[in-house]
C-alpha cells in the first residue's frame, strides 16, 4: 500500500464566530469563512481526511515538505513519517509548523481506521467510550447580556449546569476589551460562577496569558478560596521558570503548558522543572495524535494527569484512550451561540453530549467525523 496523493479542498461555510485582534473567539453576525479538508490517498483507493485552517495546508507547505515525505510511502508507517516531517521543520525556516504535522498525522490515523473499518480510539486502545465534558466559556466581552459582567458569567454558568455540564472553565476578559486585563475582575467573575453553581461543580480558570508572577499569584490565591480545580495559562508559557515559581507558591494545581512549543519534549521539561501539577497537551499543539499520546504516557509515568486542549474529533479521541485524562474541553461556549447546532460541513456533531455531561465517542471508522462531502464539494473555493 503506497501514498499516491495529498490534496486539499478549500470551501466556504457560515459561522457566527469571529476572532478578535488577539485571536480569541467571540460571537457576531453570520459571515462566510474558509476551511480546508486535507485528503491523503493511496494506490488501493483508501483515503484519510482531516479538517484544517487553510493557511496550515497551503500549497507551499504541502508541495515543498509534505508530499516530499509522504508520496510513495506506506500510510501505516505513521511514526516514521511523523519523525521525517518533524526533522524537516528545522530547515523549513519556520514554514513547517506543528499544526501542519498534526493535520497530516490525523489524516493518517483516519486513513488507517477507515481502511481497517474501526474507530481510531479502538485502534489505539480505548479506555472509555464516553468522556465527561467541561464547558469552556469564551473570553469575556463588552456585549450587553453577553459575557460583560461577573453576573453574566454566573447566569451563563447556571445555563451550562442545566445543560448537563459537571465542569466549567472560564476564560475571562482580555484585550482588546477596553479595561482588561484585571485580576480583581477575574476573581469576581469566578466568585459569581461559584456562587451560581454551588460547591459540587468543578471550576477552572484559563486567564490572560501575560500576567506577571505577582498578578498570577494574587489570582491563584483568589481561586484557592473559591475551590477551583486548576489555574491555566496566567503567564507567558515561554518562561518555564515563572511557572515553577508559581507552582511552588500556590496550592491550587497549575496546569500547562498549552501554547508553549516543543511538543512532548518541552512537556517533559515542564514536569522535571516542577512547572505544573497537571500537564497539558492538544493534538494541534504538539503535532498530532501520535505525539499527544506520548505526552499523556509521559505524564502517566509521573503519576500526573494530562488534560487535553481543544474540542473536535482528534482531541476527543485522545481523551478516551488514557486513564490520566479527566475531561473533554467542549467549547468554546457563549450565551449568544448554540454550540449543539454544529457545522454545515458535518452531518452530525463530532462531540454529542448527553444530559449528564458525557460526550460519546463515534463508532464510525477513522476519526469518526460524519463529513458532509456534498456540502464541501458544492462550496469549494479556488
Ligand atoms: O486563547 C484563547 O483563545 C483560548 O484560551 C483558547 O485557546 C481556548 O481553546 C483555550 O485556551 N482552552 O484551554
Ligand atoms: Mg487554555
Amino acid at each position: 500500500m503506497k501514498i499516491t496523493d495529498v490534496s486539499v479542498r478549500r470551501f466556504g461555510h457560515t459561522t457566527h464566530r469571529h476572532a478578535d485582534s488577539a485571536g480569541h473567539a467571540h460571537p457576531g453576525p453570520a459571515h462566510k469563512v474558509e476551511l480546508a479538508l486535507l485528503t491523503i490517498a493511496t494506490d488501493d483507493g483508501s483515503e484519510g481526511h482531516c479538517f484544517s485552517p487553510v493557511e496550515i495546508v497551503r500549497p507551499h507547505v504541502i508541495d515543498k515538505f509534505v508530499k516530499k515525505v509522504l508520496l510513495g510511502q506506506d500510510p501505516f508507517d505513521r511514526e516514521r513519517l511523523w519523525q521525517d516531517l518533524a526533522h524537516w521543520q528545522r530547515g523549513s525556516a519556520a514554514q513547517l509548523t506543528d499544526r501542519t504535522l498534526a493535520i497530516i498525522d490525523c489524516a493518517l490515523w483516519d486513513l488507517a481506521g477507515r481502511k481497517l473499518g474501526i474507530p481510531v480510539h479502538k485502534l489505539i486502545g480505548s479506555y472509555r467510550d464516553k468522556v465527561p465534558a467541561y464547558g469552556s466559556i469564551m473570553c469575556g466581552d463588552e456585549l450587553e447580556g453577553g459575557l460583560a459582567t461577573p453576573e453574566d458569567y454566573g447566569r451563563f454558568a447556571e445555563t451550562l449546569v442545566k445543560r448537563g455540564y459537571k465542569g466549567i472553565k472560564l476564560h475571562t476578559w482580555m484585550p482588546p476589551v477596553s479595561w482588561a486585563p484585571d485580576v480583581k475582575m477575574d476573581i469576581k467573575a469566578c466568585a459569581a460562577v461559584r456562587e451560581a453553581v454551588g460547591p459540587d461543580i468543578h471550576l477552572m480558570l484559563d486567564a490572560f496569558h501575560w500576567y506577571s508572577r505577582t498578578e498570577a499569584l494574587e489570582l491563584g490565591r483568589g481561586l484557592e478560596k473559591l475551590g477551583f480545580a486548576w489555574i491555566e495559562e496566567a503567564m507567558d508559557e515561554q518562561s518555564t521558570a515563572s511557572y515553577t515559581w508559581l507552582a511552588e507558591n500556590l496550592d491550587i494545581p497549575v496546569l500547562g503548558p498549552e501554547s508553549a512549543g516543543g511538543k512532548h519534549y518541552n512537556r517533559a521539561e515542564w514536569i522535571t522543572s516542577k512547572a505544573c501539577d497537571i500537564l497539558r497537551t492538544g493534538v494541534h499543539d504538539v503535532g498530532g495524535i501520535s505525539p499527544a499520546l506520548k505526552t499523556m504516557h509521559l505524564a502517566e509515568s509521573f503519576g500526573m494527569n494530562c488534560e487535553v486542549h481543544g474540542n473536535g474529533a482528534p482531541n476527543l479521541i485522545i481523551t478516551a484512550v488514557s486513564k490520566n485524562v479527566r475531561w473533554y474541553e467542549r467549547g468554546l461556549l457563549h450565551p449568544f451561540l448554540e454550540y449543539d447546532d454544529g457545522f454545515e460541513y458535518l452531518n452530525t456533531l463530532a462531540d454529542p453530549m448527553d444530559e449528564n455531561g458525557f460526550v460519546h465517542l463515534s463508532d464510525k471508522p477513522g476519526l469518526g467525523e460524519d463529513i458532509n462531502f456534498d456540502f464541501i464539494n458544492d462550496n469549494l473555493v479556488d
